[in-house]
This record gives C-alpha cells, sequence and structure tokens, in this order.
C-alpha cells in the first residue's frame, strides 16, 4: 500500500505529483505574491465576512495540521463579496507553520515566508455540499491570513488552550463559542487569484484571497503549535512542524489587489 502523503521527504510536496498529477496542473496554490504584478481593481468589494460562534463544534489533529470545524448547515457563518459572488458558508480552518519562525507560512509575500499561516475555508452554497463544492473551479473560497511574530494573540490562545486534549493524529475534543473573526486582521485588504488546496487532492477548486496585513504570534505561541504530533498515539513521536507546501508556478495568472 502506498505511503499516505505528508511533508517528510519520501512523501512530501516534492513527491505528491506521483499520486495526485494535478500537483503540475495550470492553477495550483500557494504562489509567490509579488506585490508590484498585481493589479489593482478598484471593482473588487471589502470582505463581508459573519460568522456565528454558534457554530463552532470541534478541534481535531488530522494528522496533517489542526482544524477547528464548523456548522455548516445555514447561512449562519458565511463570506460574501470580495472578489465572489453568492454566498460561502465556513467549514473549518487551520493553520500551516514552520521548524522555526523564519519559515512556516505557504504564501510568501516579494519571496518572505511567515512563521504561520491561517485558512479559513469556507463552499459555495450553489452547490449541495462541501464535497461537491470542492471538485468545482467556483466551488471553495480560502481567506488567508499571515502570522508575524510579535505579541502575543489572545484570540489565538483560546484555540492554543486545547491542544493538550489533540496532541496526537486522530484527537478530537469539543471546541465552542468560538469567533473566528477575531483572527481577523483591522484591514481588510488582500490579493486574490484563482488557485488550488495547498494539499491532495490539490483540486483546483479555490478562489484565493490573502489578506495583505498579518496578525501577532508571540515565540511562545509558536512553540505551543510545535508541540502537535504528526503521528498518532503508539506511534514513534513526529513533531507536526514545515507543514506548508512551497509555492508553486504562477503560469500566467493574474494577481489582483483590492488596494492601491
Ligand atoms: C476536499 O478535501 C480537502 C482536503 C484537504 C483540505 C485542507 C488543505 S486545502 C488548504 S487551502 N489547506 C489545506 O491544508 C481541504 O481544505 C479545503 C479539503
Ligand atoms: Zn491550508
Amino acid at each position: 500500500m502506498a505511503h499516505a502523503w505528508g511533508y517528510a521527504a519520501n512523501n512530501g510536496p516534492d513527491k505528491w505529483v506521483s499520486n495526485f498529477p494535478i500537483a503540475d496542473g495550470p492553477r495550483q496554490s500557494p504562489i509567490d505574491i509579488l506585490p508590484g504584478g498585481a493589479s489593482y481593481d478598484s471593482g473588487l468589494k471589502p470582505l463581508r465576512l459573519k460568522y456565528d460562534p454558534s457554530n463552532c463544534l470541534e478541534i481535531l489533529n488530522n494528522g496533517h495540521s489542526f482544524q477547528v470545524t464548523f456548522a455548516d448547515d445555514s447561512d449562519s457563518s458565511t463570506l460574501k463579496e470580495g472578489p465572489i459572488s453568492g454566498v460561502y458558508r465556513l467549514k473549518q480552518f487551520h493553520f500551516h507553520w514552520g521548524a522555526s519562525d523564519d519559515k512556516g507560512s505557504e504564501h510568501t509575500v516579494a519571496g518572505t515566508k511567515y512563521p504561520a499561516e491561517l485558512h479559513l475555508v469556507h463552499w459555495n452554497t450553489k452547490y449541495p455540499s462541501f464535497g461537491e463544492a470542492a471538485s468545482k473551479p467556483d466551488g471553495l473560497a480560502v481567506v488567508g491570513v499571515f502570522l508575524k511574530i510579535g505579541d502575543a494573540n489572545p484570540s489565538l490562545q483560546k484555540v492554543l488552550d486545547a491542544f493538550n486534549d489533540i496532541r496526537a493524529k486522530g484527537k478530537q475534543t469539543s471546541f465552542a463559542d468560538f469567533d473566528p473573526s477575531t483572527l481577523l486582521p483591522g484591514c481588510l485588504d488582500y490579493w486574490t487569484y484563482d488557485g488550488s488546496l495547498t494539499t491532495p487532492p490539490l483540486l483546483e477548486s479555490v478562489t484565493w484571497i490573502v489578506c495583505k496585513q498579518p496578525i501577532s504570534v508571540s515565540c511562545q505561541q509558536m512553540a505551543k503549535f510545535r508541540s502537535l504530533l504528526f503521528s498518532a498515539e503508539g506511534e514513534p513521536e513526529c513533531c507536526m512542524v514545515d507543514n506548508y507546501r512551497p509555492p508553486q508556478p504562477l503560469k500566467g495568472r493574474p494577481v489582483r489587489a483590492s488596494f492601491q
């Protein structure tokens, strides 16, 4: 049985193409964002995000990252406007991070890597479900937020405080009444481009919305991220770090900016 994909030398991003040929596709993510190469589009609307903390269900270590999952059976936690049309529902958020503060984000900005990156995953309600939407070119919209070393982030701390229950792969615990809008930067200027999931199955179904302004995270909080494990209970312990895909070829795609 082929070993599952991961981020190690033997199963990491450079190896994914053998089981997922779309890895070499025309609209892969992440990318290196060149601010000078982005074109300001005055037609881009501000992001309209409305999240209901009561939709927050649980936090899970899925062996690649940890994710906070939301109830998506109504339009109570949604993304509208911005570069998208229609209504997209929040499904989950998760992060990517490095083994040290000099790397960890998936998107980069003129080659600059951030220590971590937040992904808020939304699906287009013109489709019946997340699973259906994930295979459509306009099926998903992911808001990406960079984390930058600075003051401790009190909102992020609420998430990190749940880590003791989800240290190993497959562990999950209830996680209620969390408002993900408290993880957003004050300024919602963004870059947007057409891309993909950044892990297998690498589906080219994502409208990317990457915020220009990072949020803060302290060194101690970054150490907490790195205390999670890729491995399950009973397996040799493998620290969950460097769970990011590096930038992929732009292949002529336009990158638009919502700001001048
Ligand atoms: C439909 O199957 C999947 C598989 C994996 C992820 C998570 C990936 S995609 C992303 S962006 N960042 C990640 O780590 C999905 O998220 C939408 C959806
Ligand atoms: Zn992600």
